[in-house]
């Protein structure tokens, strides 16, 4: 089947009277769940609460063979420059792979890595046993994270979901380049404690280096110039930046340019993780991403997780037309994971144009947000059961918590399965009006509120489930979305490893500058106008 023959195959059943229905697909076959349910790496993942049929699963299957997804996916692992428009590899699965098998080109990619998890994790052993002290001979007891996008979200999604009390350290992540955040941080810290790790692919970033800078003084202010250098360390690709900042060579972990920084994680950026939560901890990530990379890599197309999660994106992005999805984990220890999955996604996904560079023929990645549930159906999720417009649900459930309160985790649960029946089902205007009947209602209070107490159901959503919230559990569930992520680039032909619609704003804000500081005009008359607006208001 050719590409336009398989995407004409999907589209046609995506317009198919019935397309979207879910609640008769649920009655009509009660076996359903098992039939859309799929393992791996610990995780279970259930669609059977979308309108896929086996006949729509078919031709997202040939739309994957066409558009040569599962080669994309080789060529990923091949180490191949699979990110054209950089001319690198996209190879993270290298970070928790095993010695000796992962290259890029003529490296030998996983020896690069495998050096820098020993140098990791002699650093953080050596920081937690008091070898390495503070500049006044103190045990360190905090580290500050300076990074922004992959260098914060990754690291401090992954800390949130596994401090617990009693971990050998206290982890803080500083993104913003509004100052009001070191502000709010430095007050609980204590400098004779502290270890500031700059975290920077690039080691250009002008808010990383802008925080850099303010946290150094913050540094030098108490300790001296020497004594500061011995509380700060790298994390970045670019080795000669990091010394130019004054960052002795033994504490700077590099990684190379074949690590996105969305998917960077799993590389030195993820030594905040290893230094809060244990070493034993990051390596129970990395192992559960490799869990879930060998998955990837093996299984066959109707059982592979990335493949099928990425396969009912398409249908609901492409076939359905839904241009959004939630992301809604019923775990407050997860309280960034949609964040995470905002630039995961929409960095890699949000694109306008093949990897040729010709207009893209058909919609690509989705708006992502979400919230921890139950807060979530607190706010926006009245829009999701009752709004114009279908927004598919990902959501994220635990069987065992980390505490031992039964009775709350079963509300918890209670809560997640009910929303996710409620969108599927929704509720009939006659079951509506049954309802109130049984109430009590009078008639016409039935008929005036009929319509509003209607939910239409149909609206689909996936759920994830873990047995736990473990570092190997942890480590499973991103690698999913990542391979996901990958699997979507090659449906829609797209990079999914560049990011250059980042770029435009921050040369602009390098000329308002000039302008913000009262020393060139803007060139932009609304940014003029708006400049000379908060000039006046600053006096
Ligand atoms: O790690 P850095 O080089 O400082 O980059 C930090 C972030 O900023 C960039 O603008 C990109 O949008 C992100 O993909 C990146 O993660």
């Amino acid at each position: 089947m050719t590409d336009g023959e398989a995407w004409g195959a999907l589209l046609a059943l995506g317009r198919q009277p019935g397309a979207a229905a879910i609640r008769s697909r649920l009655d009509a076959d009660p076996g359903r769940a098992a039939t859309f349910t799929h393992q791996a790496a610990g995780l279970t993942l259930d669609l059977s609460r979308t309108a896929l049929t086996p006949a729509v699963l078919d031709a997202l299957l040939a739309l994957a063979r066409a558009r040569g997804v599962a080669a994309f996916r080789d060529s990923m692992a091949a180490g191949q420059a699979v990110n054209g428009t950089e001319a690198r590899a996209a190879l993270h699965m290298a970070l928790r792979g095993p010695e000796g098998a992962f290259r890029a080109g003529s490296e030998d990619a996983s020896a690069a890595v495998h050096g820098t998890l020993a140098a990791m994790a002699g650093f953080v052993r050596a920081v937690h046993e008091g070898e390495i002290l503070g500049a006044r001979g103190d045990r360190f007891t905090d580290v500050v994270n300076i990074g922004i996008g992959g260098s914060d979200l990754g690291p401090a999604m992954v800390t949130r979901a596994l401090w617990q009390t009693g971990m050998p350290m206290r982890a803080h992540y500083l993104a913003n380049v509004d100052a009001h955040a070191w502000e709010a941080l430095r007050p609980t810290l204590d400098p004779a404690r502290t270890l500031v790790l700059v975290a920077s692919k690039t080691f250009t970033t002008q808010e990383t280096m802008a925080n850099a800078g303010l946290v150094k003084a913050w540094l030098a202010a108490s300790l001296g110039e020497e004594g500061a250098r011995g509380h700060l360390a790298a994390l970045s690709t670019n080795l000669p930046a990091t010394a130019a900042f004054g960052i002795a060579p033994d504490r700077v972990f590099g990684f190379r340019d074949w690590v996105g920084g969305r998917f960077s994680l799993w590389s030195a950026v993820g030594l905040s993780i290893a230094l809060a939560c244990g070493m034993g901890a990051f390596q129970g990530l990395l192992a559960g991403a490799r869990a879930m990379d060998e998955h990837f890599l093996a299984a066959p197309e109707d059982a592979n997780l990335p493949l099928l999660l990425a396969a009912t994106e398409v249908w609901h992005v492409n076939a359905l037309g839904y241009p959004a999805r939630a992301v809604l984990p019923y775990d407050e220890r997860l309280a960034r994971f949609a964040a995470h999955l905002q630039q995961l996604e929409m960095e890699s996904l949000g694109k306008r144009v093949t990897v040729q560079g010709a207009p893209v023929a058909h919609a690509t990645g989705p708006v992502v947000f979400g919230e921890p549930g139950t807060n979530a159906q607190h706010s926006f999720l009245q829009l999701i059961h009752q709004g114009t417009t279908p927004v598919p649900v990902d959501f994220v459930l635990v069987a065992r918590p980390d505490h031992g309160h039964a009775a709350s985790h079963r509300i918890l649960l209670a809560n997640a399965l009910a929303q996710a029946e409620a969108l599927a089902r929704g509720r009939t205007e006659a079951e509506a009006r049954a309802e109130m009947q049984r109430a009590g209602l009078p008639p016409h209070e039935i008929d005036r509120l009929a319509p509003h107490r209607t939910f239409p159901g149909d609206r689909p959503s996936v759920s994830i489930l873990l047995p736990a919230l473990t570092p190997e559990s942890l480590g499973a569930l991103v690698a999913l979305y990542e391979h996901k992520v990958a699997c979507l680039g090659a449906f829609w032909g797209i990079n999914p490893f560049d990011q250059w619609g980042v770029e435009l704003g921050k040369q602009l804000a390098g000329g308002i500058l000039p302008a913000l500081a009262g020393d060139a005009p803007a060139s932009d008359a609304a940014t003029a106008a708006m400049v000379a607006a908060i000039r006046r208001l600053q006096g």
